[in-house]
């Protein structure tokens, strides 16, 4: 007898990350991310004599000792959470469906790739994919390559599956609560700080005057997640991380807003930092370490880095609550 068809199934996208904590293995990561017009739009012979004469002579090195601090037994943060979230979101919507939804893995840049997320979708029959790349908010640099991406994997493919996107949830009713509940979490268990810092990863100003929606959709995120706590405006601010290059990218800057307020001793600061899905070498290296030791050494007194919410039920079930809105009529 044929085994029945899925009636749909899940393609969750993350960017990607090295194999190995090691400078050859960042080099090969970042020679694919930072070669996508996406992420880097400069002239293109310019841009290729920048990255392969300095940057990636360069910053592999370093870059490879900041993922060594944050590395775990089974790899990269990033590649874990992913991995838990793909298993616990295939549970939460057999449960929630009474059948077997398949749900691949893909990367924007290293594997899994999309070839091979989709080879797994087909294998089990799928026919209907709604795509769930993990960015809450939408950016030409991030959901806008996973769109790029996914259609470059499908240019051998003589019959497209159906398919229906996730491009945004940043004011997602249930992305608001499960981040509001997380940080109710963290204060029963740790106290409260004095104030909260939200702090986004940072695009190009330029980016955003071409069109891109991604900082006025962190600004709405940010405002959203302070009136789910009640925190009145001088409690809260949101700010932008990961500055890379030369040019102006979208402010305030975290780091030099941290400064800032320890140099104005304003007690015990809290940060989270929503537009990642998951903990990654951004949130648990940069903001746990780096921006840590720049508000202490400014004058601050106390810093709590808030998890992002990975693989917490509340997470999965927004998740889950996603795909069930991108795939009536399928079942
Ligand atoms: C050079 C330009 C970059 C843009 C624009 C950019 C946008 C952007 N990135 C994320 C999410 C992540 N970025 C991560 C790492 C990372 N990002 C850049 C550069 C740009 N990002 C670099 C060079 C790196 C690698 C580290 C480094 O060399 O400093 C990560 C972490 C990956 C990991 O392995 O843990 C994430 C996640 C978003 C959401 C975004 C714009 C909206
Ligand atoms: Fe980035
Ligand atoms: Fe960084």
């Amino acid at each position: 007898m044929p085994t029945a068809r899925p009636p749909f199934g899940v393609l969750l996208v993350n960017l990607g990350t090295p194999k190995a904590p090691t400078p050859a293995a960042v080099r090969e990561y970042l020679a694919e991310f930072l070669w996508d017009r996406r992420v880097v739009d400069a002239p293109r012979p310019l841009w290729w004599l920048i990255l392969n004469g300095i940057i990636l002579r360069t910053r592999p090195g370093r870059v490879a000792k900041a993922y060594q601090s944050v590395w775990r037994d089974d790899g990269s943060p990033l590649m874990h959470y992913s991995l838990a979230q793909q298993a616990a979101l295939r549970v939460e919507l057999q449960q929630r469906l009474g059948t077997d939804i398949p749900v691949a893995l893909a990367m924007t840049y290293g594997e899994p790739n999309m070839e091979q997320a989709g080879a797994e979708l087909r294998k089990a029959g799928v026919e209907k994919i709604v795509v769930l790349p993990l960015y809450p908010q939408f950016s030409g640099s991030t959901t806008g390559a996973v769109h790029d991406r996914l259609a470059k994997g499908l240019q051998r493919c003589p019959h497209l599956p159906e398919m229906h996107w996730v491009m945004k949830y940043f004011d997602h009713p249930l992305y608001i609560k499960a981040l509001g509940n997380s940080v109710r979490e963290y204060w029963a268990e740790h106290g409260r700080g004095d104030r909260l810092l939200m702090s986004f990863h940072g695009i190009p100003e330029r980016y955003e005057r071409n069109g891109d929606p991604y900082p006025r959709q962190c600004r709405q995120t940010a405002a959203a997640l302070a009136a789910e706590l009640g925190l009145a405006d001088n409690q809260w601010l949101c700010s932008f991380q990961s500055r890379f290059g030369r040019e102006e990218w979208v402010k305030p800057y975290t780091d030099k807003t941290l400064e800032s307020w320890g140099a104005d001793k304003i007690g015990r600061v809290d940060v989270i930092s929503p537009a990642f899905a998951s903990d990654c070498l951004e949130t648990l290296e940069e903001l746990d370490v780096e921006n840590r030791h720049a508000y202490m050494h400014a004058g601050g007194s106390d810093y709590h880095y808030i998890p992002c919410l990975n693989d917490k039920p509340d997470h999965i079930a927004l998740l889950a609550t996603l795909v069930e809105e991108h795939s009536r009529g399928w079942i």
